[in-house]
């Protein structure tokens, strides 16, 4: 039997590290792109010896290596959408700035900085070429709240702050700037601006301690709506959505934290605060240990 070709689905690139856990980096932005029906693809810009207990180790790659990879896929495959992640060092934020400015698509810019476990994924020399050179290519630029205090010195404790922090990211040169309120306390609460348009992003705080790659995985849902054509406003809401579910299901795995879910909607009772029958997770997203 002879069919047709299928026509083929939007294609993503992450520019990002490895995690060897696989719950965040390159392994958790595939993932995600996998879940939301897009094709992923990827340019590994550094390699981390990680697991659920920290990273025990990071190597970049040659920025000759970056700059091929990324060539190779964006000249013959094509790119609807790019999310940039672990940088590591001045010398590659400034060569992914240029690679992702000079071409056409939107830009998820995670300025990821350290790890939920306190390790180093950004050299701190290479701070002000995310400043200067990264953000203002950014369609979206996603701090976390320690990224927004590194980068501009602004320091949020509450939800009340975020408009500020917004205001500092946006005047770096992002179109818009999403504000991730993830390590307050009370409803995980993020707001997104271009300055003038706002959205609140409100869901229930999931008592999990499996959070491993929440970042990673919101920037990589907001890139994916966007390479099938939604508004940034659009496909935020959409990457909220699917992180929440993503997080309620996140499960024990080693000893430390484990990842989010980056597959719940396929399972079969899907859910934020479903109990999808696996041990080590339970229904309200507690963590029986
Ligand atoms: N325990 C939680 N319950 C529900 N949502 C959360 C929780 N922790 C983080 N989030 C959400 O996950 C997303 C990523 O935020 P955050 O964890 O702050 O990013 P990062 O991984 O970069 O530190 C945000 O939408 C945030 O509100
Ligand atoms: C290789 C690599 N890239 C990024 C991160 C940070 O990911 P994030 O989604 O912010 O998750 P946490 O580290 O906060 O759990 C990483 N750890 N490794």
């Amino acid at each position: 039997m002879s069919t047709a070709p299928r026509v083929a689905p939007p294609r993503v690139l992450t520019v990002a590290g490895s995690d060897s856990g696989g719950g965040a980096g390159i392994q958790a932005d595939l993932k995600t792109m996998l879940a939301l029906g897009v094709h992923g693809m990827s340019v590994l810009t550094a390699v981390t010896a990680q697991n659920s207990l920290g990273v025990q180790g990071a190597w970049e790659l040659p920025v000759e290596a970056v700059r091929a990879q990324y060539r190779s896929v964006v000249d013959d495959i094509g790119v609807q959408a790019v999310k940039t992640g672990m940088l590591a060092s001045a010398e590659l934020v400034e060569a992914v700035a240029e690679l992702v400015g000079g071409t056409h698509a939107p830009v998820v810019v995670d300025p990821v900085g350290v790890s939920k476990h306190g390790d180093p994924l950004l050299a701190s020399s290479a701070l002000d070429s995310v400043r200067t050179k990264l953000l203002p290519v950014a369609t979206v630029a996603t701090p976390n709240l320690d990224e927004v205090a590194q980068l501009t010195g602004v320091r949020v404790e509450s939800a009340d702050g975020m408009r500020r922090a917004a205001a500092a990211v946006l005047s770096y040169g992002p179109a818009w700037a999403l504000i991730k309120g993830g390590h307050l306390s009370g409803d995980a609460v993020d707001f997104l601006t271009d300055g003038s348009d706002e959205l609140w992003l409100r869901a229930p705080r999931f008592d999990n301690r499996h959070t491993h790659g929440t970042g990673c995985t919101l920037a990589s849902a907001i890139a994916s709506g966007l390479a099938k054509g939604q508004t940034v406003p659009d496909a935020v809401t959409a990457a909220k959505e699917y992180v929440t579910g993503a997080i309620a299901a996140g499960f024990a795995l080693g000893e430390g934290i484990g990842p989010v879910d980056h597959g719940w909607r396929f399972r079969a009772d899907h859910g934020p605060g479903a109990d999808d029958g696996r041990d080590g997770h339970d229904a309200d997203g507690t963590d029986p240990a």
